[in-house]
């Protein structure tokens, strides 16, 4: 073989014209296209949106229009989203499956870096190999945790609609489904071992978040146990017992490293592979030379768009290996597709403090005071930027509230291109009145060196 890939999430996406007429192996364990396409990123945000399209009234009532509260079909809105995804997924399969040049394997070992064992036993030499086996959910050791309807991230999308569900954790899954469920009619109670949603968060964000959401959550409730009885699923925590008709576990994610345990490759103490810039995989401190490792088994960020941006640049190692590109050492941004929503980069307030103390400045611009804000009669939305007084660099952009994914991104540019903030707002014209104001406004209340535009 020529190349062996280790998974068929982002990993289907390094076969390039390049390797047309080439001998390559792509090994699937699971459902061929990976997390994102199944079981992740895209199935989620297809169950965002009709929830957040079921909340509508609440804010049709503030602006004087009476509308019915949503009442979700789930089964029809489930059914749908699958008959989109679950044939993605059979194509992409197929397409691999009709190439002459391509063999497909199921779940592998690696031996050395030239080396995969299939189960059947049959070893596979490849000149180069890429690790793209993402990450698993991770499982708290409590009786009851395998019992019928406790579920995580891969199952809770294709069940029943439950009338009540206990969602455990914290963070961004646990976070997402909570939001999903109850904005579909779902009675969500959402178990948190400490005493906040979402603590990685900048403090002000964190803290509005935490006021604004509208399912219920119980703090310091680490679960101890699960047990079936007759009115459902309960969970005992320290801070009581709850029921419900189904429980979702979402308490983080590994990386799917042990098929590599042969191989005696670098782990992190998180569990993840090391990588140099290049993402060679590293053994005994030193880069393999034709192993490569992208997306989750590797990365900091278990995010699709650091994913995707690793596969781009390994595909190019591939095909270079006289030419090898570094990753890019940009900030990655991240969205939590919640009610209210989020969207992050950078140094929150807290960590620009900690690193430039005096110098770091942060403004936070409130939704309401735009005049798009006012159409909206908005209550929630806070848009933030932190930035170095000395040069205007900005440091960090935290946002919360409608459509808050979409309106990061100049400040990811303006981060990423190293625009500095008083260019970034007076250096193009903002269209008036939409609500991206918000971050001209913020970014005008940042106290940084002026760049002489007007
Ligand atoms: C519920 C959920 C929502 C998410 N939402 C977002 C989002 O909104 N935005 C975002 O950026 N990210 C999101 N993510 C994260 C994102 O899905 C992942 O970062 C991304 O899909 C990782 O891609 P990957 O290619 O590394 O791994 P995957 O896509 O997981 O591919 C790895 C594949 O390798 C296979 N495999 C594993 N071991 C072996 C083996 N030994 N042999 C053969 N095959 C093997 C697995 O079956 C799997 O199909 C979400 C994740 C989850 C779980
Ligand atoms: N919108 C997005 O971009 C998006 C959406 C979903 C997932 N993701 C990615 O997937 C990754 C994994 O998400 P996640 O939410 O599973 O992990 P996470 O690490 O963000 O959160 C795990 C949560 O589980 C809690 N926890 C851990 N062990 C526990 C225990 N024994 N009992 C109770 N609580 C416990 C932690 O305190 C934390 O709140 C994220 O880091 C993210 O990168 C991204």
């Amino acid at each position: 073989m020529d190349l062996a890939i280790v998974g068929s999430g982002s990993g289907n996406s390094l076969l390039t014209p390049f390797w047309d007429g080439k001998q390559v192996a792509i090994a699937e364990s699971g459902v061929f296209g990976g997390t994102c396409l199944n079981v992740g990123c895209i199935p989620t945000k297809m169950f965002v949106r009709p929830a957040q399209l079921a909340r509508t009234w609440q804010e049709a009532e503030k602006l004087g229009i009476q509308l019915p509260p949503g009442r979700a079909d789930f089964a029809a809105i489930r059914d749908r989203i699958f008959a989109r995804i679950d044939p993605i997924s059979a194509g992409g399969l197929d397409y691999r499956q009709q190439a002459d040049n391509v063999r497909l394997l199921g779940r592998v070992q690696l031996l050395d870096e030239h080396t995969l064992l299939t189960e059947e036993g049959e070893k596979i030499h490849a000149e180069q190999i890429v690790l793209a086996a993402g990450s698993s959910p991770v499982l708290p050791d409590i009786e009851g945790i395998d019992l019928p309807g406790v579920h995580t991230s891969d199952t809770i999308m294709r069940i029943e609609q439950p009338r009540r569900l206990l969602v455990i954790g914290a963070g961004f899954i646990a976070c997402e489904f909570a939001s999903i469920f109850a904005g579909l009619g779902t009675e969500v109670t959402q178990l948190v071992r400490g005493d906040k949603l979402l603590k990685y968060l900048d403090e002000e964000i964190c803290e509005a978040f935490n006021t604004q959401v509208d399912w219920d959550v119980k703090l310091h409730a680490e679960p101890r146990s699960i047990a079936a009885g007759p009115q459902g699923l309960s969970v005992r925590t320290e801070a009581g017992t709850f029921t419900a008709d189904a429980v979702l576990v979402a308490t983080g994610r590994r990386p799917n490293t042990e098929f590599t345990a042969p191989a005696g490759l670098d782990l992190h103490p998180d569990g993840r592979l090391q990588v140099d810039q290049f993402q060679r995989v590293m053994r005994s401190g030193e880069p393999v030379p034709g192993l490569y490792a992208l997306g989750d088994i590797s990365s900091e960020q278990q995010l699709k768009h650091a994913a995707n941006h690793q596969a781009r640049v390994v595909a190019h190692n591939l095909e270079h290996p006289g030419d090898l590109r570094e990753v890019s050492e940009a900030d990655i941004p991240a969205a939590v597709f919640t009610h209210p929503e989020i969207a992050h980069i950078g140094l929150t307030e807290a960590q620009a403090r900690a690193e430039i103390g005096e110098h770091a400045t942060a403004k936070t611009q409130k939704y309401a005071d735009t005049a798009y804000g006012w159409a909206m009669e908005d209550e929630q939305g806070l848009f933030k930027v932190v930035a170095d007084k000395r040069d205007g660099r900005i440091l960090g952009a935290h946002v919360l509230g409608y459509e808050a994914a979409n309106l990061i991104q100049p400040l990811v540019t303006a981060m990423n291109l190293g625009i500095d903030a008083h260019t970034l707002a007076r250096g193009q014209y903002w269209i008036h009145p939409a609500l991206m104001e918000v971050a001209e406004n913020a970014l005008l209340g940042l106290e940084v060196p002026e760049s002489g535009r007007l």
